[in-house]
């Protein structure tokens, strides 16, 4: 079948590659002239593994196509998937619809057939009935364009995993589970080939439920998140280990061990923004008192990258200033790009305004990095980041970090201190190197009579 994809960053160029991939002809809109250019060549402007595969197959056999131009997508196709950006508006908490209420506007007049709106963006509850207001409001007469919500749960570096074999399909349509219309219609002939090869569940609901299914999961990461990042504060205090209470705690299956990752916490250009629009949006429905808690998961979590900075203050003797730190890492996370709200880059920043020489390296994130810190120092490989480093900081556990040889590190180090901002690197092997490795929420064990417990996060050697 036919379908257009309005937005062709990280989710909507994902999702019009997998399904051309489907088999299905796809046409992706973009507002972005040079993005589209890129994508028209076959080339992914953002590192996604195994993205640039199927985009450029099917770019190649014809089955997916690129444009900026809305008369040709509203001709192209009845189903249109929107998943244009919905960031934090700027100085406030709440989520910028303008982009998907753009699309809607622009698209719904030049409609001259009965079509359907399919929203994927994240958006504050209350938005599909909004747009469907706006969608009537611009269609010509006797054109139905009906707006339903089908939010994605991809995750960046394992996208076209995720969208190919999803855990759950979740349906917003307006009249619910009970709705028979052309909207059900086209978005199941849309997923027929997924639930023909790999079935998952499908559950169909109405709009809210449907987005704020999605609000919900990304503030439920971030809670448990937040939840192993506040206990790993105490394990500091108190000289225990985050990672071996993490492992223990996880093996409850009614707990489980995904998303207990303690560290530098969570960044990206989702759960952050997410968790702030769910409360701002709670607050607009006079239910802010229910997520009032989201404030301290989000504290918590910027509270790990000034203890970041503060470890590694200490690990210099109490001042920044003279001294060089190779900060490894600059996306929110590894196999990614992304550098939207990335933990590593701020804690970069704040070490750099405190005086630090910061020499930033990261497999696939440099470019985005220096255009959004242009004053940071730069490296083109890990080895050339610690050349001269008096702390070596890993902050994203990219694995060519974890595989790291402390040998050939010390090679160039000035200083013998690894920062582990991530719990991801062998400390063992690091010290029996010389080195002296300092994780966050892993305190110095206590013995019987040794009095109060030596304060946070050290693992010395
Ligand atoms: N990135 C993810 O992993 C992910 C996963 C699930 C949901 N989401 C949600 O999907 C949405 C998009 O996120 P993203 O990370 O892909 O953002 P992005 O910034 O990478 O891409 C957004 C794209 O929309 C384009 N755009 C803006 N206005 C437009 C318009 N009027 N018409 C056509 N294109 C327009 C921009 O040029 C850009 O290319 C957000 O709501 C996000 O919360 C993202
Ligand atoms: O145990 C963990 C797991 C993750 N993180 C951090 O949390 C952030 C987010 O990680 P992840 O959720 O894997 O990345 P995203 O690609 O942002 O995906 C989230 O946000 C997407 C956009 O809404 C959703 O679709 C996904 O389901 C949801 O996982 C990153 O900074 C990670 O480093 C931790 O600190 N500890």
């Amino acid at each position: 079948m036919r379908m257009t994809v309005f937005g062709t960053g990280y989710l909507g160029a994902t999702h019009a590659a997998c399904m051309a991939e489907l088999g299905h002809e796809v046409l992706g809109v973009d507002v972005d002239e040079a993005k589209i250019e890129r994508l028209r060549r076959g080339e992914v402007p953002f590192y996604e593994p195994g993205l640039p595969e199927i985009l450029r197959k099917h770019v190649d056999s014809g089955r997916l196509k690129f444009t900026t131009d809305y008369a040709e997508a509203a001709e192209f196709a009845d189903l249109h998937f929107i998943g244009v950006g919905t960031p934090q508006r700027k100085g406030e908490f709440a989520a910028d619809t303008t982009y998907v209420e753009d699309v809607v506007a622009r698209l719904s007049p030049l409609l001259t057939r009965d079509a359907v709106l399919v929203g994927k963006s994240t958006v504050p509850v209350g938005t599909a009935v909004r747009l469907q207001g706006i969608a009537d409001w611009h269609v010509r007469s006797g054109v139905r364009a009906e707006v339903v919500w089908n939010p994605e749960f991809l995750r960046e570096g394992f996208a076209v995993k995720d969208t190919l074999t999803p855990d759950r399909i979740v349906i917003g349509l307006p009249g619910g589970e009970q709705e028979q219309s052309l909207a059900r219609e086209l978005v199941d002939e849309a997923y027929a080939p997924i639930l023909e090869s790999d079935p998952c569940p499908v559950i169909v609901t109405d709009l809210a439920t449907s987005e704020l299914v999605k609000v919900s999961a990304n503030a439920f990461l971030a809670t448990k998140i937040s939840f192993i990042n506040a206990v790993s504060e105490v394990c500091e205090a108190a000289g225990a280990d985050v990672t071996v209470l993490a492992d223990a705690i996880g093996m409850d299956p009614r707990i489980g061990r995904r998303f207990l990752g303690a560290g530098l916490g969570f960044g990206g250009g989702c759960l952050p923004k997410d968790i702030r629009a769910f409360m701002a949006r709670a607050g607009e429905l006079g239910a802010d008192e229910a997520m009032t808690f989201l404030r301290e998961v989000d504290s918590i979590n910027m509270r790990r990258r000034e203890r970041m900075v503060d470890l590694t203050v200490e690990a210099c003797g109490g001042t920044l200033i003279g001294k060089t730190v190779a900060v490894l890492g600059a996306a929110f996370k590894p196999n990614s790009d992304d550098v939207r709200d990335s933990p590593a880059l701020n804690v970069a920043g704040m070490l750099s305004l405190k005086g630090a020489q910061t020499v930033v390296f990261d497999p696939q994130a440099l470019d985005n990095a220096r255009a959004l810190f242009p004053t940071l120092g730069y490296a083109e490989s890990a080895l050339q980041a610690c050349d001269g480093a008096d702390v070596v900081l890993v902050a994203t556990e990219w694995a060519e970090f974890v595989e790291l040889d402390p040998a050939a590190v010390a090679e160039v180090a000035r200083g013998r201190i690894l920062l582990d901002g991530r719990n991801c690197m062998p400390g063992d092997t690091w010290r029996e190197a010389g080195w002296t490795y300092r994780a966050l929420g892993r305190g110095v064990p206590v013995r019987a009579g040794s009095g109060t417990p030596a304060r946070a996060g050290l693992v010395t050697a």
